[in-house]
C-alpha cells in the first residue's frame, strides 16, 4: 500500500512505487512539491476518516446484509456507465474495501492500471487483505494508495476513467473534489459517481429515513457503532440532490452531466463527461 501522507514512506514510496509508470505526484501545490505531509485534513475530514477506520471490520458484511447484496448490481452498473474498458488506466476514488476496485480491475486487465485511492489505511488494509484472499491474476494490477480526494498525487489528464462509490457524500469540499477529479480525467473521459439518492419525492426520503433509523441503526448498534450508522442519514439530508449534482459537476468544468436514479430511486449515479 502506498501511504501519500505524514506518516510516510510518502515520497519516496509514492515515486518508486510509479516510477515505471508516468503517474509522477501532481508537481503543483506546496507541500506535496516539497515531500511534507500531504493528507492535511480539517477537523470535520478527520472525524470522517476516523468513522471509516471503525467502521472498517464490518463495512462489507453490513452492506451485504443491509441491501439483500444489492449494492453490488448498484457497483457493477458505475463501473460499467463509467466506461472502463481493457488496457484502461483508471481511478477509483474512496475506494475504501475495494469492491469498485476489483470490479475495474478485471475490466481493465492486466495491460491496464488500477489506482484505488482512500484516506483511511484501516479501509484500504481490509482491501488489501481481500485482494490476497480473493485472489485473482488481474488484480496484479491495482494499487492501493493512501491519499486525500481534495488533493490528489496524480498529474492532470491522467486517467481514463474514474469511480467513485458512496465517497463524494462523504467528502468535506464536494467541489473540490470534483475539481481534482475533472484535472486527472483525460478531455472525452468520464467519471461516475455511486451514492445514495437525495430524492426530491417525500415518499423515497421517508423509507430512507425508515430503514436508517428501524433497520441499520438497529443492526450497527448490535456491533457498537450506533452514530457512525446515524451519520449516514446527516449526511444524506445535507447531499446534493441529483439536479444539484448535475449543476455542480458543470460547474467544475465538466462538457455533460446526467444522475440516474437506481434501486427505486434510493440510489443515484452520476455521470460526468470531461
Ligand atoms: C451500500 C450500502 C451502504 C454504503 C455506506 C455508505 C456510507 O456513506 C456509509 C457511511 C457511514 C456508515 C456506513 C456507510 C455505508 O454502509 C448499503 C445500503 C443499504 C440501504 C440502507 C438500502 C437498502 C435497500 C434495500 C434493502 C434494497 C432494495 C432494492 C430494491 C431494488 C428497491
Ligand atoms: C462509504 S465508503 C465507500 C467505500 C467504497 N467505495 C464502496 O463503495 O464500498 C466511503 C469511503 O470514502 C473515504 N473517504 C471519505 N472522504 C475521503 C477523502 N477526502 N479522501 C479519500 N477518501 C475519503 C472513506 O475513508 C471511506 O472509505
Amino acid at each position: 500500500m502506498w501511504r501519500v501522507g505524514a506518516n510516510g514512506p510518502p515520497m519516496a514510496a509514492l515515486t518508486a512505487a510509479i516510477s515505471s509508470t508516468p503517474a509522477a505526484p501532481s508537481p503543483a501545490p506546496g507541500a506535496r512539491r516539497r515531500g511534507f505531509s500531504v493528507v492535511r485534513c480539517s477537523s470535520a475530514a478527520d472525524e470522517r476518516r476516523a468513522l471509516f477506520s471503525r467502521i472498517a471490520p464490518i463495512y462489507d458484511h453490513l452492506n451485504d446484509v443491509l441491501s439483500l447484496g444489492q449494492h453490488r448490481t448498484w457497483k457493477r452498473i458505475c463501473v460499467s456507465w463509467s466506461r472502463a474498458k481493457r488496457g484502461d488506466r483508471v481511478l477509483d476514488l474512496c475506494c475504501g474495501s475495494g469492491d469498485l476496485a476489483f470490479l475495474l480491475s478485471q475490466k481493465v486487465g492486466l495491460d491496464g492500471e488500477v489506482m484505488a485511492v482512500d484516506f483511511s489505511s484501516q479501509q484500504l488494509q481490509t482491501a488489501a487483505n481481500r485482494q490476497d484472499q480473493r485472489w485473482k491474476p488481474c488484480y496484479k494490477n491495482i494499487k492501493w494508495i493512501e491519499g486525500d480526494a481534495l488533493d490528489l498525487p496524480f498529474t492532470d489528464c491522467y486517467f481514463d476513467a474514474v469511480t467513485v462509490g458512496y465517497g463524494l457524500r462523504n467528502v468535506v469540499d464536494k467541489s473540490k473534489a470534483m475539481q481534482e477529479i475533472f484535472r486527472v480525467l483525460k478531455p472525452g473521459s468520464r467519471a461516475s459517481i455511486l451514492d445514495f439518492n437525495k430524492s426530491s419525492s417525500l415518499f423515497t426520503t421517508s423509507l430512507q429515513s425508515w430503514m436508517i433509523d428501524n433497520v441499520v441503526v438497529p443492526l450497527a448498534s448490535g456491533y457498537g457503532l450506533t452514530e457512525e450508522y446515524k451519520y449516514l442519514k446527516s449526511s444524506i439530508s445535507q447531499y446534493l440532490t441529483g439536479e444539484e449534482l448535475e449543476k455542480l459537476v458543470q460547474e467544475a468544468g465538466f462538457s455533460a452531466a446526467k444522475h440516474y436514479e437506481l434501486g427505486g430511486g434510493l440510489m443515484g449515479n452520476l455521470v460526468a463527461t470531461r
